[in-house]
C-alpha cells in the first residue's frame, strides 16, 4: 500500500519532569553510582521511544538522546579530544566526556556556544592541528540495538553530518578543512555500515549548515561526501536533514545523491515550498516535510497544514512523503498533559513535543485515509485556536495606544556618550579597571527550596522576603569585603532572568513543567506571551533599593532587556514579534524610571539573546538588528544623564554585530570572552570601540577557581586594544550556577589581579594604549 510516513527529527531528552537533569546532577555530586546513573538514563531513553511508538510515529529517532550534548557526542565518537585532557586514545570514559564539557581541576572546559538561532548551547568541538580522526566507538549502534531488542522498534539513527560538524568545530586551519573531511567520511561510512548490518533502514544525517550561506565549493564538497557515503553502504537510506531555514541552493541540495531530503517548511517563510513548486522534486527521492513548527508551543491549524501538505503532494508521490516537525523537538517542552494550573483557553491552544508528534500522525493519517477521517481533529483545533485569538487579553487598548504614540519618535539619549562618560566619571568616582559582576550570585539549594516553600504557601510573603533580604545583606558585606567596586544585589529572588519578569508582567502565562534544555543539565522554563504586555507595579525596586541602603558603593539595577525577554519566551503569533518587543520595552522603560526615582543610577539591561535571534539569512538580519536597537533604546534612553546604562551579552560570536552593539548606546557592555580564549578581542581591535567594556576575564561555567596569572594574561591582552578607562573587570556571565566558596575565591583573585594591574598603570610600569 502506498503510504505517507510520519517521523520525528529529534525528541527532548530531559524527561517529563526533568528526570534527566536530576540524574545527571546526582551522578556529578557522587550521590549515585555510574551504573545507577546509566540505568536511569536507559529507562528514560526507552520510555521516550515507547511513547513515540504509542503516538504512532513511523520513523523514531535513535541517538538523539545524549548524556550531555549531541555535538560533543559526535566529537567524542570521532576521537576529537582536546590534547589538554591527555587522553591516550580508544574509548572515552564517561568522566572524560563530562570533563570536556565542564572542565576539571587541570583543564578548562571546551567552549560552549549557541546552536544556530536557538537557546540551546553546544560544546564546540576542538580539532587540534595534529588531530587524527578515529572511530572511538559507534555510539549509535548500542542505542539502535537497544530499541530493536527491547522494544521491537527499528529506529532511525541520527547523526550530525560531517560538513556541519566540521564547520561548527574550531581549532584547525581553514586550509585543512578538506583534508579533515576526507578523513572523516570513511568513519561515517563505517558507522552507517555497522547500522545497516544491524538492520537499520534509514539513517538521518543532519546538515543544518545547508541553511546558512554556502559557496559553490561547499556544494561541490557536499556532493562528493554524500556520494561516498550513500555509495559506501548498500541498503540503508540516508535522509539528509536540514532545519531552521530554507536552503538557498534548492536544486543542488535536492539532487544530492541520497535517498531522502528533509526540509523546513515552517521557518523558511515559504521559500522551500516556492522552490518545490518551481523546480519540483526528484522522483526517486523521499521528501521529509517539516510542516509542524518545532520551535513554538502553539497548536497547529490542521486545516492550513493539511492544505499545505496537499500542495506538497502535487509535486511528490504519496509513497515518497514523510510528515514531520520542522526540527528536533529539543527546543520545546515535553507534554501539555501535566499542566494542571493553566487557563483552559491557553492550555487548549498549546502543543508541546508529544502533541506535535500527534499532529504529525493525525495529518499523516488524513493523507493516507482521507481528510474525513481526521475532520473532528481539524475542527477541534480550529475552535481552540480561535478562542485564544479572540480573547480580550490580546486587545488592550491602552497598551496598543502607547506603542502607537512612540511610532514617530526616535528613542535617543539627549547627551552624547563622550559627555556622558565625563558626567559618570564625576558621579561614580570609579577607579581605573573597575571590578564588578554580572548580576546573579550562587542560587544555592537553600534558596531554591525557600522559593519552593513560599510558592507552596508554606512560607508567608514576609518570611520569604526577609530570607531574600538576609541573602542580599550577607552578599553585600561579602562583596565589600572582597573589594569589588560596583556591587549587585544577587538576583536571589529570581528563578530565571526571563521567567521572573514574565511573572511580574501582564500578558504572560506560566507552565509548571514546561522545561527546555539550555545547556548540559541546565534547563529553562520559557514563559508564554499570550496577550498584550504591560507593567502594573515595580518589579525590581524593592530588592535593589534594599541592597543600595546597605552600602555606599553603587549597586547596579538589574533588568532583562526586551529582545531577550522576547527571544526566551514562547510568543503569540497573531501580531509581529516587533510589536510584542515594543510592548515589553515600554514596560521596561517604566521600570527604569521607577529605579531612577529611587536613586538607582547604574542600571544593567541584559541582552544575552540579542545575537542568538539574528536571522540565519543575511538578507533578514538588517531589519532584525534595527528593530533590536530600537527596542533597547525605547527601554533605556529616557534616562537622566547621570544614569549609566550597562548591558550584558554572552555565549555568542559577536564580531558581526559590533555595529549594533555600538548603536545600542549603552555606556558599558559586559561580554563573554574567557571561553573563547581571547578571540573576541580582535573584533574590538578592528572596530576601535569607545564605550565602556568588560570582557569577561574568567569562565563561570566551570567549578574550577581561575588562577591569578590566567586572569592577568586575559586583562593584559585586552589592554593592548582597549584603554584602561574603558575596561571593566568582570566574570563572563552571572554566577548563579556556582557555589559560594568557589565564587568568593574566584572574585578575590579577580579583584587582586585588577588591583595589581591598576597599580602598575598608576606607577607607569605598564605602558598603556592612549
Ligand atoms: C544566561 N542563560 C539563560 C538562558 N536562558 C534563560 N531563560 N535564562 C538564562 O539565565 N540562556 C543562556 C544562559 C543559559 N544559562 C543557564 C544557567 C542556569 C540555568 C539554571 O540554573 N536553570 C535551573 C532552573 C532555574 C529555575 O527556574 N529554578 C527554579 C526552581 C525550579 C526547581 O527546580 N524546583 C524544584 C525544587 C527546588 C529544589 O529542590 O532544588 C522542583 O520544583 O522540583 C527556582 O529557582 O525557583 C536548572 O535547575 O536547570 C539555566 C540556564
Ligand atoms: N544578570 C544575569 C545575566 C545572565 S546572561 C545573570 O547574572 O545571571
Ligand atoms: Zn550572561
Amino acid at each position: 500500500m502506498t503510504k505517507v510516513l510520519s517521523s520525528t527529527i529529534g525528541y527532548p531528552r530531559i524527561g517529563e519532569k526533568r528526570e534527566w537533569k536530576k540524574a545527571l546532577e546526582q551522578f556529578w555530586n557522587g550521590n549515585i553510582t555510574e551504573s545507577e546513573f546509566l540505568s536511569e538514563m536507559e529507562t528514560l531513553r526507552t520510555n521516550d521511544l515507547q511513547k513515540q511508538q504509542d503516538i504512532g510515529s513511523d520513523l523514531i529517532p535513535i541517538g538523539d538522546f545524549s548524556l550531555y550534548d549531541h555535538v560533543l557526542d559526535t566529537a567524542v565518537m570521532f576521537g576529537f579530544i582536546p590534547n589538554r585532557f591527555k587522553h591516550k586514545g580508544g574509548e572515552v570514559p564517561i568522566d572524560l566526556y563530562f570533563d570536556i564539557a565542564r572542565g576539571n581541576h587541570e583543564a578548562v572546559a571546551s567552549e560552549m556556544t549557541k546552536w544556530f538561532n536557538t537557546n540551546y548551547h553546544y560544546i564546540v568541538p576542538e580539532i587540534d592541528s595534529d588531530a587524527q580522526p578515529t572511530l572511538t566507538e559507534n555510539r549509535l549502534l548500542p542505542y539502535f540495538l537497544e530499541a530493536k531488542e527491547k522494544l521491537g522498534i527499528i529506529g532511525k539513527p541520527v547523526i550530525l553530518g560531517p560538513v556541519s560538524f566540521l564547520k561548527l568545530a574550531k581549532g584547525y586551519e581553514q586550509k585543512d578543512f578538506k583534508k579533515l573531511l576526507k578523513r572523516l567520511v570513511p568513519l561515517y561510512i563505517q558507522v552507517l555500515y555497522e547500522l545497516e548490518r544491524a538492520g537499520a533502514e534509514w539513517v538521518q544525517v543532519d546538515e543544518p549548515i545547508l541553511t546558512t550561506p554556502m559557496t559553490k565549493d561547499d556544494l561541490h564538497l557536499f556532493r562528493e561526501v554524500y556520494d561516498s557515503m550513500q555509495n559506501g553502504v548498500s541498503s540503508v537510506k540516508i535522509l539528509l536533514q536540514t532545519y531552521f531555514e530554507s536552503v538557498d541552493h534548492y536544486q543542488e541540495v535536492v539532487s544530492l545523491p541520497v535517498a531522502g531530503i528533509g526540509l523546513d517548511f515552517v521557518h523558511d517563510q515559504g521559500a522551500n515550498l516556492e522552490s518545490l513548486k518551481k523546480h519540483g522534486f526528484p522522483k526517486d527521492k523521499y521528501l521529509a516535510a517539516g510542516v509542524i513548527n518545532g520551535r513554538n508551543i502553539w497548536s497547529e491549524d490542521l486545516d492550513t497544514k493539511y492544505a499545505q501538505l496537499e500542495n506538497i503532494l502535487s509535486k511528490v508521490e504519496k509513497d515518497r512523503l514523510i510528515v514531520q516537525p520542522s526540527c528536533s523537538l529539543l527546543h520545546v517542552p515535553v507534554t501539555v498533559t501535566t499542566e494542571e494550573d493553566l487557563d483552559p483557553v491557553i492550555k487548549n491552544a498549546l502543543s508541546f513535543a508529544d502533541q506535535k508528534l500527534e499532529e504529525a500522525t493525525v495529518l499523516t493519517e488524513g493523507l493516507n485515509h482521507g481528510r474525513h477521517t481526521i475532520e473532528k481533529h481539524i475542527e477541534e483545533r480550529t475552535r481552540c485556536i480561535e478562542l485564544l485569538w479572540k480573547s480580550s487579553s490580546r486587545n488592550l487598548e491602552d497598551v496598543q495606544k502607547e506603542v502607537e504614540l512612540w511610532k514617530d519618535i526616535e528613542p535617543k539619549r539627549p547627551t552624547h556618550y563622550s559627555s556622558r562618560q565625563k558626567i559618570h566619571q564625576d558621579y561614580f568616582e570609579l577607579p581605573l579597571l573597575p571590578t564588578t559582576t554580572i548580576g546573579s550570585l550562587p542560587q544555592t539549594k537553600e534558596i531554591r527550596q525557600a522559593r519552593l516553600k513560599w510558592r507552596r504557601g508554606e512560607w508567608s510573603d514576609e518570611y520569604y522576603q526577609s530570607f531574600i533580604e538576609d541573602n542580599i545583606s550577607e552578599w553585600i558585606k561579602r562583596q565589600e569585603e572582597i573589594g569589588l567596586d560596583v556591587l549587585i544585589h544577587g538576583e536571589f529572588e529570581r528563578n530565571d532572568m526571563v521567567e521572573f519578569f514574565g511573572e511580574k508582567l501582564d500578558g504572560f502565562a506560566f507552565t509548571r513543567y514546561g522545561w527546555v534544555q539550555s545547556y548540559g543539565s541546565r534547563c529553562v522554563k520559557p514563559p508564554v506571551i499570550y496577550g498584550d504586555v504591560s507593567l502594573t507595579e515595580p518589579m525590581t525596586v524593592k530588592e535593589i533599593t534594599y541592597a543600595q541602603s546597605l552600602t555606599k558603593k553603587p549597586v547596579k539595577g538589574m533588568l532583562t532587556g526586551p529582545i531577550t525577554i522576547l527571544n526566551w519566551s514562547f510568543v503569540r503569533e497573531d501580531i509581529s514579534k516587533f510589536e510584542v518587543t515594543k510592548q515589553i520595552a515600554l514596560a521596561l522603560q517604566k521600570e527604569i524610571s521607577f529605579l531612577e526615582e529611587n536613586n538607582i543610577n547604574m542600571i544593567q539591561v541584559d541582552e544575552p539573546a540579542l545575537r542568538e535571534g539574528l536571522p540565519i539569512k543575511v538578507e533578514k538580519q538588517k531589519e532584525y538588528l534595527e528593530e533590536a536597537v530600537y527596542a533597547f533604546k525605547l527601554a533605556t534612553s529616557s534616562v537622566q544623564d547621570e544614569t549609566q546604562i550597562h548591558t550584558h551579552m554572552c555565549y555568542s560570536e559577536f564580531g558581526e554585530i559590533m555595529d549594533t552593539i555600538d548603536q545600542l548606546d549603552a555606556d558599558v557592555i559586559s561580554i563573554e570572552a574567557a571561553r573563547s580564549h581571547g578571540e573576541l578581542i580582535s573584533d574590538f581591535e578592528e572596530k576601535s570601540y569607545e564605550k565602556g567594556i568588560g570582557l569577561g576575564v574568567y569562565d563561570i561555567h566551570s567549578p574550577r577557581v581561575p588562577g591569578v596569572e590566567e586572569m592577568e594574561s586575559n586583562i593584559l591582552r585586552a589592554l593592548k586594544v582597549l584603554h584602561p578607562r574603558q575596561f571593566w573587570v568582570n566574570p563572563d556571565c552571572g554566577l548563579k550556577t556556582r557555589g559560594i566558596n568557589e565564587t568568593t575565591d574566584a572574585l578575590r583573585n579577580m579583584v587582586k589581579v585588577a588591583r595589581q594591574i591598576r597599580e602598575k598603570i598608576n606607577d607607569e610600569v605598564l605602558i598603556i594604549k592612549k
